[in-house]
């Protein structure tokens, strides 16, 4: 299987409702490709079965050439998320945090230490490692979620809207921080509905009703418009630039 993601003909229903419809992208390592949809589009309900909180009955899911429904712990193994929610413990120190979520996946000493400095770098946020995560602001506290979600050293990295609820200077420090994770070799799926977080060079699928109505660059996709344009003309759903 040449790509890291590769999901092939999934449907999911909750009960009578289809929630995903038939749905198939591929998508290679070292890309940042955003996941853009209207409200109900179906991005939680994909997140939901790319991290196995779901399972879908019919269609499959590949991790880095792992089938999540035959070898569920090596396809994990391969993905980091950050979910909507924040997910900190927030009478911890940033460091206490990390290191925390290194011994769930069975890191420790010296092993742990290093993969939780480099996970820092990354995000440029070794320096506040000994602040208390509840002393940090929101743009901060998603930076380090993001350090968490690389402890492990995933090849894909899995974000559900992370810039909810952000300030415009931290929600562009976040989006720049993560399409360099995507230059460095990491595959990141972003999902959101601000188009004004994707560049013309990344990937995009776009879902409305369950469906994938595109799947281009985003200059390809906008063409001679706008992305914002062609999203509207897809979806009929005005997208919001904040
Ligand atoms: N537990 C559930 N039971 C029934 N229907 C559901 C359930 N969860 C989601 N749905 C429906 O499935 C569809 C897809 O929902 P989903 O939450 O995946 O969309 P989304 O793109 O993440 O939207 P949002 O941005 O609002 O979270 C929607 O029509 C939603 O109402």
């Amino acid at each position: 299987m040449a790509n890291t993601l590769h999901v092939q003909n999934v449907t999911y229903r909750y009960g009578a409702k289809t929630a995903l419809d038939d749905v198939s992208f591929e998508l290679a390592q070292g890309r940042f490709c955003a996941l853009l949809g209207p409200n109900g589009a179906g991005k939680s309900t994909l997140f939901s079965l790319l991290t196995r909180l779901l399972v879908a009955r019919q269609g499959t899911i590949h991790v880095a050439g792992h089938d999540i429904a035959h070898d569920p712990r090596a396809a994990l193994a391969k993905i980091g998320v950050v979910f909507q929610q924040q997910t900190l413990d927030l009478n911890m120190s940033v460091a206490q945090n990390l290191r925390y979520f290194a011994a769930l996946q069975g890191l420790s000493g010296r092993a742990a230490q290093q993969r939780i400095d480099q996970a820092l770098d990354r995000l440029a946020m070794r320096e506040r490692a000994g602040e208390k995560a509840r002393n940090l602001n929101g743009g901060h506290r998603r930076r380090m979620e993001i350090a968490r979600a690389l402890i492990h050293d995933p090849q894909v990295l899995l974000l559900d809207e992370p810039t909810v609820g952000l300030d415009t200077s931290s929600r562009q420090a976040i989006t720049d921080h993560v399409h360099d994770l995507a230059d460095s070799g990491l595959l990141v799926l972003w999902a959101t509905h601000l188009v004004d977080e994707i560049r013309p060079d990344d990937d995009v699928v776009i879902l409305h009703r369950g469906k994938v109505r595109a799947h281009d660059r985003a200059a390809a996709i906008a063409g001679a418009g706008s992305l914002s344009e062609a999203f509207i003309a897809m979806t009929d759903t005005p997208v919001p630039s904040l």
